[in-house]
C-alpha cells in the first residue's frame, strides 16, 4: 500500500518517513512539498541519504488520489481544512496530523486557533483518532483527526479515572512539558537555543489549543462537561511530553487499586504501560517508541491521584499514533511498523 505524506519537510513527515521505511505493509509513495518540490528529500534531511532520495512534488489531489492509497497531512493548523476536501472527493482516505478536524465546533476552533474552520459537511466526516479509546470508529474511518500530542498523554492518563465513580471532575489540574520538537522545524525565537537552553518556560496560559480538544473528550467519554486547568511548559529536551495530572478522589482508594483500575483499563491495548506502584515514568523510557507509560500515586493524606504519563510528541503524540490508525483503517495489527523499542538512554 502505497502511503503519501503533505508537509514534506517537517518534522511529523520525517517521522512518518522513518516509520513508513520499516512498515511490513506500506510503502512511501508521494512526499509533497510547499517550499521544496523538485528538490529530492535527502536535501533536506542529509541523514537519509542514500535511502530517501525521491523528489518532493506540488500538491495535486487528483494525481495523490491516482498514486497512493492513503494520505498523511502533516501540515500547521488552517492548511488540510482546504486541501483535505479536495482528497476526500477524489476518494483517497486522509489521515490529518494537524487540528484542523478534531474539535466539533467551528466556533471553538475560530476561538482557539485563530483560523477559518473546516468546512461543516467535512468536519462531520472526521473521526478523532485516540486509538485506544475509538478503536471501533478508526477501523472504518475515511478520515482521521490525528489527536494533538499533549490531549494524548493527557486523555490515556485521566479516562480510566473519571469514566469511574472515583473522580472530583471539577478538581483535575495537568502540568504538561513538552521538548521543542513539539513546536514543529519552523524557526522562531520561542524556539532559538539561547532562549531555551537552561531554561524552564511556561506558555499560552489559559489559551492553548489543546484545551476545547481534552474537554471534548472528557464530555464525550463522561456525559458531562468538564472544566481543567491546563498549563504547558516549554523544556530543553529535543523530544519528549510529561503531563502530570492531579485529580480529588471522591473516595479513599490506595495507590494498588489505582493501579489495577489503570491495568484492567488498558489490558487490551499493547501500547498504554501502567507501571507498578512506587515506579515513575519518564520521557527517556518512550523515546523514539509508540508507548504511553503512565504511573499513579495516591497520597492518602490528601485523597488526590497524581498521574504521571509520558510519551514521544512525534510517536505515540503524531506519526506513530498516526501509523497506528492506518493499521486500524487497514485492518492490520495495530502494533505494525512500530515495534521499536525505546531508544535509552
Ligand atoms: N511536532 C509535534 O510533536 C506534533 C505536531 N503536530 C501537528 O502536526 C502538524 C505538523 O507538525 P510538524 O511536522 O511538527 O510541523 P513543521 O513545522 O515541522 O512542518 C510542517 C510542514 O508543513 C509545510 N507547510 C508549512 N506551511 C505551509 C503552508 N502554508 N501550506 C502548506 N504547507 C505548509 C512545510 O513543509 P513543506 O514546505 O515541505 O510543504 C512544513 O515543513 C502540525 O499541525 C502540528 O501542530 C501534532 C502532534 C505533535
Ligand atoms: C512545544 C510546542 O510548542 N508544542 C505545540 C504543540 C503543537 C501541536 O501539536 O498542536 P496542534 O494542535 O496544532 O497539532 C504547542 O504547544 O502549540
Amino acid at each position: 500500500m502505497k502511503a503519501s505524506i503533505v508537509g514534506g519537510t517537517g518534522y511529523g513527515s520525517v517521522e512518518l518517513i522513518r516509520l513508513i521505511n520499516k512498515h511490513p505493509y506500506m510503502e512511501l509513495g508521494t512526499i509533497v512539498s510547499n517550499s521544496q518540490a523538485g528538490n529530492s528529500f535527502s536535501q533536506t534531511y542529509p541523514h537519509l541519504t542514500g535511502i530517501i532520495e525521491q523528489r518532493m512534488e506540488d500538491f495535486d489531489a487528483s494525481n495523490l488520489s491516482e498514486k497512493n492509497d492513503i494520505v498523511f497531512l502533516a501540515t500547521p493548523s488552517g492548511v488540510s481544512s482546504n486541501l483535505i476536501p479536495k482528497l476526500l472527493d477524489n476518494g483517497i482516505k486522509c489521515i490529518d496530523l494537524s487540528g484542523d478536524f478534531r474539535l466539533r465546533s467551528t466556533e471553538e476552533y475560530e476561538l482557539w486557533y485563530k483560523h477559518s474552520p473546516a468546512d461543516e459537511s467535512y468536519l462531520k466526516q472526521a473521526t478523532y483518532g485516540l486509538s485506544e479509546i475509538y478503536t471501533e470508529k478508526i477501523r472504518s474511518a475515511k478520515l482521521i483527526a490525528n489527536p494533538g500530542c499533549y490531549p494524548t498523554a493527557s486523555t490515556l492518563g485521566l479516562l480510566p479515572i473519571v469514566k469511574t465513580n472515583l473522580a472530583d471532575n471539577k478538581s483535575i489540574i495537568i502540568d504538561a512539558k513538552s521538548g521543542v520538537s513539539g513546536a514543529g522545524r519552523g524557526l522562531s525565537l520561542t524556539s532559538h537555543y539561547a532562549e531555551i537552553n537552561e531554561n524552564l518556560k511556561a506558555y499560552k496560559l489559559g489559551a492553548h489549543q489543546h484545551i476545547p480538544e481534552i474537554e471534548q473528550v472528557l464530555q464525550d467519554e463522561t456525559g458531562t462537561q468538564i472544566t481543567i486547568t491546563f498549563t504547558t511548559h516549554l523544556v530543553p529536551m529535543t523530544r519528549g511530553i510529561m503531563c502530570t495530572t492531579y485529580v480529588n478522589l471522591k473516595e479513599n482508594i490506595s495507590t494498588e487499586q489505582a493501579v489495577q483500575l489503570y491495568t484492567q483499563f488498558y489490558e487490551k491495548n499493547p501500547f498504554v504501560r501502567i507501571r507498578k506502584p512506587g515506579t515513575i515514568p519518564a520521557t527517556k523510557e518512550v523515546l523514539g517508541s509508540n508507548y504511553c507509560d503512565i504511573g499513579l500515586h495516591v497520597d492518602p493524606r490528601t485523597n488526590r491521584l497524581t498521574i504521571i504519563s509520558v510519551i514521544d510528541n512525534l510517536v505515540k503524540g503524531a506519526a506513530g499514533q498516526a501509523i497506528q490508525n492506518a493499521n486500524l483503517m487497514n485492518g492490520w495489527d495495530e502494533r505494525a511498523g512500530l515495534d521499536d523499542l525505546p531508544l535509552y538512554p
